[in-house]
């Protein structure tokens, strides 16, 4: 048996990476009963039939699942947003990052564009940056166009799963470009050896960005709070989650209960105010979707 990782599907076939190249390969019927449906990202077991062609046995057990895009495995969610067009938005980026973290996968923030930012504009990029360094998230600058530090950028990829993130316009499929300029060509290449037109099904295929992957369709287009409980939501705010043992009161919302360590912590200049005031946000949200009796 050969181990690989599905880096594509399409039409009922799955195009494993392996060691020796790309192998197509067929889902068992056995995984259909089973209720098994195996998916890119997915480390897979399967063994060659005479044709060359593989049928895959076993899909080993996924660290993280997807539903859209349809992907397993991804390690780490990158947030694109822009400092201007669209304009750089910590309300937007709080919601993304809380989401993410509601659904177990690190995430990183890239804020594209600061080839347009004024010098104000950039001094205060800067001063969120320090914010959401200070919180534990990794923050890069980045400018698609005029790219300075493609290899500090890339170095973020190496050996994770990735999938991008941000609103539309923020340059999403302009830094993959400019990441790998060849990713182009590599598609072209992998659907001319599969006989098939690029986009003729919608589907999800795993890019290579420095030593790493990542997929070539953005997760999480829509964010909500539908299924994060109000108790879920502090969980989900790091610089919150940290300090919540030393609140008086045990399962504190940080709202209205006295002797509040978050509270204090703003105070004392430890926890930002935006922040603080996002999650009251989210919180107002979780809380006005509660049915009432
Ligand atoms: N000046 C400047 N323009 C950029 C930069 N990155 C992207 N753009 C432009 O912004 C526009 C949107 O870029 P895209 O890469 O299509 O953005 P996207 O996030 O993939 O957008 P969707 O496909 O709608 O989700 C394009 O006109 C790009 O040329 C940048 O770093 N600097
Ligand atoms: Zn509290």
């Amino acid at each position: 048996m050969t181990e690989g990782r599905i880096i594509k599907a399409l039409s009922g076939f799955y195009y494993v990476q392996t060691d020796e190249g790309i192998i197509q390969c067929r889902g068992r019927g056995l995984f259909r009963k089973k209720k098994i449906t195996p998916l890119v990202g997915d480390i897979v077991l399967f063994e060659k039939s005479s044709n060359g062609e593989g049928y895959i046995k076993e899909v080993k057990p996924r660290k993280s699942e997807l539903i859209r895009p349809p992907v397993a495995n991804i390690d780490q969610a990158i947030l694109i947003t822009s400092v201007v067009m669209p304009k750089f938005s910590t309300l937007l980026l709080d919601r993304f990052l809380a989401y993410i973290e509601s659904r177990n996968i690190k995430p990183m923030i890239i804020i594209n564009k600061i080839d347009l930012a004024t010098k104000e504009e950039l001094d205060l990029i800067k001063h969120y940056q320090k914010a959401y360094e200070k919180i534990g998230y990794l923050i890069e600058l980045f400018s698609a166009k005029q790219p300075t530090n493609m290899e500090q950028i890339k170095k973020h990829f190496d050996n994770k799963i990735s999938v991008f993130s941000g609103q539309s316009g923020v340059g999403k499929s302009s830094i993959l470009n400019t990441l790998n300029p060849s990713l182009l060509l590599d598609t072209a290449h992998i659907s001319k050896s599969l006989g098939r037109g690029k986009h003729t099904t919608r589907h999800v295929e795993l890019m290579k960005i420095g030593n790493g992957l990542i997929a070539d369709t953005p997760g999480f287009s829509s964010i909500d709070f539908n299924d994060v409980e109000e108790f879920q939501l502090r969980q989900l705010f790091p610089e919150m989650k940290k300090i919540e043992n030393q609140c008086k009161f045990r399962g504190c919302l940080h709202h209205r209960e006295p002797a509040c360590a978050v509270k204090l912590a703003i105070e004392e200049g430890e926890i930002a105010p935006f922040r603080y005031k996002h999650y009251l946000e989210f919180l107002q949200e979780i809380q006005s979707r509660k049915p009432r009796y």
